[in-house]
C-alpha cells in the first residue's frame, strides 16, 4: 500500500519507527517530514500530508504530533480527508469499518511505539463496511446532503 507519514517535532522518533517498520512490511512509504527535532508547526505538515492523500499520491496517511490533536485538526480541514485520532486498535479499526477513514493521527507523547504499531495494523487491515455507513460518509463529503436529510426534524 502507498502510505505517507508526517509529524511535527514532537513525533520524530515515532514517525521514524513506524516508517522503518512499514517499509520492512513491503509498503511504499513516503516520509513527508520533518527530519529533525527542530520545532515546527504541525499545520504545515498536516496540510502537506492531507494534500497527498487527497490527490491520491498516497492511499493512506499517518499523522503524528505530541498529542495527535493539532495535526488531526489540520488534516481534517481538507474535505477529502477523514482523519481519526486514535490511541488504541479498536478505534483504528472502527475508523475504517464505520468511517472509511483514510488517515489516522496519534500522539507520540501519549501513545507508545508498540501501541502505535497495533493501531496502524488495525487501520491498514480493516475494510470499510459500507451499507448505512456509506450514507453517513457521503454526508461527510457533502454536508448539503445532511442539511437536506435533517431539515424537517
Ligand atoms: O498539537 C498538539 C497539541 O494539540 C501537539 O501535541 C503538538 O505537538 C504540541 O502542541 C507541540 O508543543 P511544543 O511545546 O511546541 O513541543
Amino acid at each position: 500500500m502507498r502510505i505517507a507519514l508526517a509529524s511535527d517535532h514532537a513525533a520524530i522518533e515515532l514517525k521514524a519507527a513506524l516508517r522503518d517498520w512499514l517499509i520492512e512490511q513491503g509498503h511504499e512509504v513516503a516520509d513527508l517530514g520533518p527530519e529533525t527535532t527542530d520545532s515546527v508547526d504541525y499545520p504545515d505538515f498536516g496540510y502537506k500530508l492531507a494534500g497527498v492523500v487527497a490527490d491520491g499520491t498516497a492511499e493512506r496517511g499517518i499523522a503524528l504530533c505530541g498529542s495527535g490533536i493539532g495535526i488531526s485538526i489540520s488534516m481534517n480541514r481538507n474535505p477529502a480527508v477523514r482523519c481519526a485520532l486514535v490511541s488504541e486498535p479498536l478505534s483504528a479499526s472502527l475508523a475504517r469499518e464505520h468511517n472509511d477513514a483514510n488517515c489516522i493521527a496519534m500522539g507520540a507523547r501519549l501513545t507508545g511505539i508498540d501501541m502505535a504499531k497495533a493501531c496502524v495494523t488495525a487501520f491498514l487491515e480493516t475494510e470499510f463496511a459500507g451499507g448505512r455507513h456509506q450514507r453517513r460518509v457521503n454526508k461527510l463529503s457533502n454536508p448539503s446532503l445532511a442539511h437536506e436529510y435533517t431539515k424537517d426534524i
